[in-house]
């Protein structure tokens, strides 16, 4: 067994596991192993929020998922659970294998290196060849009509996009024999290869085409795509290093063992080669390939990949079918293209299903990584589902797709919490306990119309999540990058396939607000504040001050110091995620703020505390429903506190105003008999009836059937009161309404 410097045991690191760091896996769920729910799913201590690339931290980031104790303790056995935890710091064996993975960094460099005296030999005799892009450019050959086999098949990347739509909107494909004209237009060199090429060569090399990509042959020994090859050599050419340097600086980000779950570690093992697969790629999709080198962008949106393609890509996959079969009614594609796409995505689904989809850091985000996976897999076809589309109306509809499971998910939970609550109350129906305001015991309530209250609250939290899915429900796909699109789609189509209400009216409107995440995030904001204060009341009532509630033991932790201690910390819990939900709401209001109209990247950064709200909001109420069914009220000892603190003044005041006293001077009246008692060390119900004529005449007997606290709580009568008539029936309202069977 190793131990950390601070002497913790990392023996079993790697098998503790819990349920908030899973969901990895290329989107399989993650299985929660621990042997306490309420445990697994908060205990893990990282957020996936924006990890530190600095070499002085990396320290931190060996942090694992919290381990369960396994130091010295005698006759501890494998497999047993202290009942406390602590984090733990990387081994020094981790780091050894850290220091030893990192040597193992881009060995493709070097390779290239070798040979780049004679490439660069060959660059000065030789123009630049064409590099395969995903960048669509505008064809370049005269119209032919769309069935022409040539273009409803694959072809390969040489030949220009098909089928093409002149200027006037009409289907068009080109010619196959005009494929090999060369463009004319102003800058456009004639191309030395006998295909079509929109970029003059780059290199020579030999070259072969695999689904649709053109092959060459690297000094390795690799056969990579000609892209592959050219994006290297624009690295290794460089004169500034900065490029490789921040390529390789995010390897050894990656590369470092990360605070995760073994689920997690799977998918940064599975990274590795993904990593690699960067050292000799960085996609550049602007000039066609042709830019200098990866810039700084794609520091921030490597470390969000997967996290991002976890909770996205069956969204992106659904809007890729819809808008497939979108285009292919409309006559945009064939419906043997969109076959064959959706066979394709098909595949696709499956393999992140199975966990051996493989999501590239260096293709950006979730959409390109399945798009450029989907051409990989079935060539040309694939390359026309981009047709009247752009990543930002691609990304919105996702987001408005997940939202909208996630309130479902949420309102299922809510509704839960709420079950469990109505059960807990049920079992209380007659027990007064003090009721508070400004924390001093105020007027006796039944327990569980003060149960029936957070059921309410919890009411409004699910109306106000209802109401922000109305609004999430319109569909923005079709809106394109900003302005629409000059091509005959259907966005009615599209958005009734996906279950919208309706498309967006506003393409600019569509890809430009996150005002439904807002909503969303505000929504939880305000159920989260109202499960924190649930916890905070029942934080206080398992108090040894209060002793009012106590929560089983499997609900409860222990203290690794003070042996008789009981800790309600999951409700504690609940309370300390509330500030997270509402963080995350600031960070995208303070996100939105200050945004020019339509797509700007920063929205890149709304997912983050999107995805950690609501899973932080699932966590919470997961919990506040296991709670609610594992706490137990302890009546004798409320009932022995209840004639402390004249919970009974006001409703003698009630008495005196029925008796034609003004409120006010009842008020006081009951004030001086308070003040009495005192005196008297004695409870209102225990005064004389000489002492309380000496009080006020008004007085007569039949006041002590509003004296003590049963006789106070059977006096409410008033709509929503805690009167026994009225929380009796309520109780059952709310039964029926959550479907709980008597
Ligand atoms: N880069 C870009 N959008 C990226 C949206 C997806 C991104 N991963 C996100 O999460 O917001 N917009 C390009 C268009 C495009 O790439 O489709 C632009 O407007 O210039």
């Amino acid at each position: 067994m190793s131990t950390t410097p601070r002497g913790r045991s990392s023996s079993r690191r790697r098998t503790g596991c819990c349920k908030c760091a899973g969901g990895g896996g290329g989107g399989k769920p993650s299985t929660p192993c621990c042997f306490n729910p309420l445990r697994s799913l908060f205990r893990c201590p990282g957020r996936g929020r924006g990890r530190s690339r600095s070499r002085s931290h990396s320290h931190s980031r060996n942090r694992t998922a919290p381990s369960r104790v396994s130091a010295d303790i005698g006759t501890e056995q494998q497999g047993q659970e202290p009942s406390f935890f602590v984090y733990s710091m990387g081994s020094a064996a981790e780091n050894k294998k850290k220091k030893h993975r990192k040597a193992r960094l881009p060995s493709i460099r070097s390779c290239f290196r070798s040979k780049k005296k004679e490439r660069k030999a060959s660059a000065r005799r030789q123009p630049l060849t064409p590099a395969p892009s995903m960048v669509t450019h505008p064809p370049r050959s005269p119209p032919a009509p769309e069935n022409t086999p040539a273009v409803a098949s694959g072809v390969t990347s040489t030949q220009p996009p098909s089928p093409a739509f002149t200027e006037t909107g009409n289907v068009n494909s080109p010619a196959t024999s005009d494929r090999r004209t060369a463009p004319t237009g102003p800058g456009k060199q004639p191309s030395t290869d006998s295909a079509w090429a929109p970029f003059p060569p780059q290199r020579q090399q030999p070259k072969q085409q695999v689904d649709g990509l053109q092959i060459v042959e690297v000094a390795t020994g690799e056969r990579l795509s000609a892209h592959e090859a050219a994006l290297i050599e624009m690295v290794e050419s460089s004169t500034d290093d900065s490029a490789e340097s921040s390529m390789k600086s995010s390897l050894e980000f990656i590369n470092e063992p990360s605070p995760q779950t073994p689920v997690k570690r799977v998918v940064a093992d599975r990274e590795t080669a993904v990593v690699k697969a960067a050292a000799r790629e960085a996609p550049r999709l602007w000039l066609n390939g042709n830019a200098a080198k990866a810039g700084a962008g794609a520091r921030f949106s490597e470390p969000l990949v997967v996290a991002e393609a976890n909770e996205l890509w069956a969204h992106d996959i659904a809007c890729s079918r819809a808008h497939a079969a979108m285009l292919a009614d409309t006559g945009l594609i064939t419906t043997g293209d969109r076959d064959i796409i959706l066979e394709g995505l098909d595949q696709i689904e499956k393999q992140i299903q199975d966990g051996k989809f493989e999501w590239r850091k260096d293709r950006e985000d979730v959409h390109m990584n399945i798009e450029a996976a989907l051409i990989e897999k079935v060539g040309e076809p694939a390359k026309k589902l981009h047709t009247a589309r752009s990543r930002n109306d691609q990304i919105v509809t996702d987001l408005r797709l997940w939202c909208r499971d996630a309130i479902d998910k949420i309102l299922i939970r809510i509704k839960q919490f709420q079950v469990s609550l109505v059960l807990l109350a049920s079992k209380y129906v007659d027990l007064i306990v003090p009721g508070y305001t400004h924390l001093q015991r105020a007027q006796p309530v039944l327990l569980p119309h003060l149960l029936l209250s957070y059921v309410e609250q919890l009411e409004r939290d699910a109306g106000r999540l209802i109401d922000c899915r109305e609004r999430v429900n319109f569909c923005p796909l079709g809106a394109c990058a900003l302005a629409g699109t000059g091509l005959p789609i259907d966005r009615f189509k599209t958005a009734k396939d996906l279950k919208f209400t309706a498309p967006m009216k506003n393409s600019i409107d569509a890809v430009s607000d996150r005002d439904f995440v807002l909503e969303f995030l505000a929504a939880n904001s305000i159920a989260a504040i109202h499960l924190s204060r649930i916890g905070e009341e029942w934080v206080l009532w398992a108090s040894e001050e209060f002793g009012f509630l106590t929560p089983s033991d499997s609900v409860s932790t222990g203290s690794s110091i003070m042996p008789q201690k009981k800790n309600p910390d999951p409700m504690e819990l609940v309370r300390g995620k509330s500030a997270r939900v509402v963080g995350d709401l600031m960070t995208v209001l303070v996100l939105c703020k200050g945004l020019p109209q339509a797509y700007n990247r920063d929205l890149q950064e709304d997912k983050e505390p999107l995805f950690d709200s609501v899973k932080a909001i699932l966590g919470m109420l997961e919990v506040c429903s296991e709670f609610a069914q594992n706490i137990s009220f302890n009546s004798k000892r409320i009932q022995s506190s209840l004639p402390a603190g004249y919970l009974d003044a006001t409703t003698l005041a009630d008495y005196l105003v029925k008796k034609g006293v003004p409120f006010r001077t009842s008020h006081e009246i009951v004030g001086r008999c308070v003040a009495l008692c005192v005196s008297k060390n004695c409870q209102l119900t225990e005064l004389e009836m000489d002492d309380l004529k000496a009080v006020h005449p008004v007085f007569e007997a039949d006041v002590y059937a509003y004296l003590g606290v049963e006789n106070a709580v059977n006096k409410f009568i008033s709509y929503g009161s805690t009167g026994s008539e009225q929380v009796k029936k309520q109780l059952e309202d709310w039964r029926v309404q959550l479907g709980i069977n008597p």
